[in-house]
């Protein structure tokens, strides 16, 4: 598929892209021993459609980056049931079907990997055992660079990147998986408003080509402009709708007024 084609590729799913139904999970307890006294997240239930932007919003602590922990495989849910294109999400993420750009202190920056060594493991779904890259893969990996604008810093070492570049990185990643969910937790903290402005318009021209995309973030201030729904969380889903239903002052000293829990 060359570059173009793949800027352009489209979508023709309309039903819920990603369904998380009644999901629990209570971590570790920090001994050790049995698990933390309070679950992490507690039967929370919340759809993605595709063609929509949703953000995932609360405070520090309330579960956000535990939803896309269980829909990526890394924590195992204690119940409940997801599924991500109406597959299981293993059979989804096997697929290459979801993109995920992870929390900024989860990612090893000190790993000896350029831009576009990190930017091309979007496409190892799609090769053999050598990992060799073809010339439609190498088309994928400069066109997601592109639209990042991330071009010029392709032979750069990614711990010499900012956080902001370093987020447009794994952006791009997910791009050129040709992904069509795309989950991002809190893609935009420490970012600055031109990185986000970018982000925010790759993340829009997938959404118009019938791509989901679920999207933590704290700035509530961005939400209405970011998220086409929004869904509020502490623990458990406390409301989940349109900016302007879920936005309310009730709902939201009810997700922000109580103590952070971390
Ligand atoms: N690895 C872990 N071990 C033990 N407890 C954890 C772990 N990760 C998260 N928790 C706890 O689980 C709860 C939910 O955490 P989670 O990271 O999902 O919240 P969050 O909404 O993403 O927070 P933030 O906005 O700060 O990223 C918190 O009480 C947190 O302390």
């Amino acid at each position: 598929m060359s570059a173009r084609r793949q800027r352009t590729q489209e979508w023709s799913s309309s039903a819920d892209a990603v369904v998380v139904d009644s999901l629990s999970y209570t971590y570790p307890s920090p001994s050790g021993r049995g698990r933390a006294a309070r679950p992490a997240l507690d039967q929370a239930s919340l759809t993605v459609r595709a063609g929509s932007i949703t953000g995932l919003v609360g405070v520090n602590g309330a579960g956000k980056s535990t939803v896309f922990k269980a829909l990526m495989g890394i924590v195992e849910p204690e119940g409940g049931r997801l599924s991500i294109l109406g597959q299981p999400p293993q059979v989804a993420r096997r697929a290459g079907l979801v993109g995920y750009v992870p929390q900024a202190e989860e990612i090893d920056d000190t790993f000896p990997l350029t831009v576009r060594d990190v930017v091309s493991m979007g496409r190892y779904g799609r090769l053999g055992t050598t990992r060799r890259l073809g010339r439609t893969d190498r088309a994928a990996v400069d066109a997601a660079l592109a639209q990042v604008q991330l071009t010029e810093l392709a032979d750069r070492q990614i711990g010499r990147l900012s956080g902001g570049q370093r987020r447009r990185v794994f952006v791009a990643r997910s791009l050129c998986q040709e992904a069509q969910v795309l989950l991002l937790d809190e893609p935009f903290a420490g970012v600055d408003r031109r990185s986000e402005a970018l982000v925010v318009g790759v993340l829009r021209d997938l959404v118009a080509r019938g791509g989901a995309v679920l999207v933590s973030t704290h700035d509530l201030v961005a939400l209405p402009a970011l998220a086409d729904h929004v869904v509020l969380v502490h623990h458990t889903v406390l409301a989940a709708g349109p900016p302007g239903d879920v936005l309310t002052a009730e709902n939201l000293a009810r997700a922000f007024g109580g103590e952070e829990t971390r």
